[in-house]
């Protein structure tokens, strides 16, 4: 089977507010995805979308080049857990009840990254905290070797070694058997090495769909002393800048390879590598215009 997928022309309204705007997408199988957005952008919506729950207003969302919606044959293949209805079940019965319908659930994994994030078997869901529901959600998710697995915001009230344990397994489950994750974060600087490629969202647009090192080459920072700093950015967009005395450090948006064969006569000027984290919450901001 193909799992390619694409958005073709996508709006989704609810009620009279367009809240996806003319998305056109196209997620290649086998990668590691990052989904950023300020809240409220949309990436619920979208992946929502992607998981079937919400049929487009207008457009169409396939996966390899059949209508996901309500779909039987592809659904069974994506992951998207950040609801649980069962939760007068025990933790085993959810495991088994996710094994009864997704081809490709592996029982023993279950079982192991459950020792793992040390999940009671014999609970009941309601019975847990908000960070084990979340390492159910995350330990279903990953057991259901689903080759499209969706988790948003899956970290939730997870504490650091949690997360971290969480990353370490989307890891190795990757190069065990490429699939699709993707994963909508708002933790971008602890997520950010997750990801091959990297979505923006910003008002139900996507605004930024590229390789996660083609994103973070569009910026990069200019230190040095403040005169040369301000001629040499002068006629280039920035992002943010921080003065120290008599040095400054500006974000700019510019090719940082770029940057490096501009410099010229600037040799006191250091051009340094941004984060997507400082990328983004720089781009994103309320000031900027993408
Ligand atoms: N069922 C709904 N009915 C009406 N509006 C909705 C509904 N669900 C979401 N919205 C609106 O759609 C917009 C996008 O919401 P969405 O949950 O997709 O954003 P998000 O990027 O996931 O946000 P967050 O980071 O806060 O989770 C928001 O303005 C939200 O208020």
């Amino acid at each position: 089977m193909n799992f390619d997928v694409r958005f073709e022309n996508v709006t989704l309204k609810y009620q009279n507010t367009e809240v996806l705007k003319d998305i056109y997408l196209t997620i290649n199988y086998g990668k590691i995805y990052g989904l950023l957005g300020k809240n409220g952008a949309g990436k619920t919506t979208l992946l929502s979308l992607l998981a079937s729950f919400l049929s487009p207003s207008t457009g169409s969302v396939t996966v390899g080049d059949k209508n996901v919606y309500e779909n039987e044959k592809i659904i069974p293949y994506i992951y998207f857990g950040n609801n649980f209805y069962y939760k007068n079940e025990l933790v085993a019965d959810y495991f088994k009840f996710n094994n009864s319908f997704r081809p490709n659930f592996d029982l023993d994994y279950a079982n192991d990254l459950a020792s793992i994030f040390k999940l009671p078997l014999n609970k009941p869901i309601y019975d847990l905290s908000m960070g084990k529901i979340s390492a159910l959600n995350a330990t279903v998710g990953l057991a259901s070797g689903s080759p499209i697995t969706i988790f948003d915001e899956a970290y939730i009230g997870m504490d650091f070694f949690t997360r971290d344990l969480f990353y370490q397994e989307i890891l190795k489950e990757q190069k065990r058997c490429q699939r699709t994750f993707i994963l909508s974060t708002h933790i971008v600087s602890e997520m950010e090495y997750l990801f091959d490629h990297v979505l923006i969202l910003d008002n139900g647009r996507i605004v930024i769909d590229d390789d996660y090192n083609q994103v973070i080459s569009m910026g990069a920072k200019v230190t040095g002393g403040y005169k040369q700093v301000d001629k040499f950015v002068n006629d280039k967009k920035k992002l943010s800048d921080k003065q120290l005395g008599g040095i400054k450090s500006v974000m700019i948006l510019d090719n940082i390879e770029q940057l490096e064969g501009a410099k010229g006569p600037y040799k006191g000027l250091e051009i340094s590598p941004v984060s997507l984290h400082e990328l983004f919450s720089n781009l994103t901001r309320e000031d900027q215009s993408l």
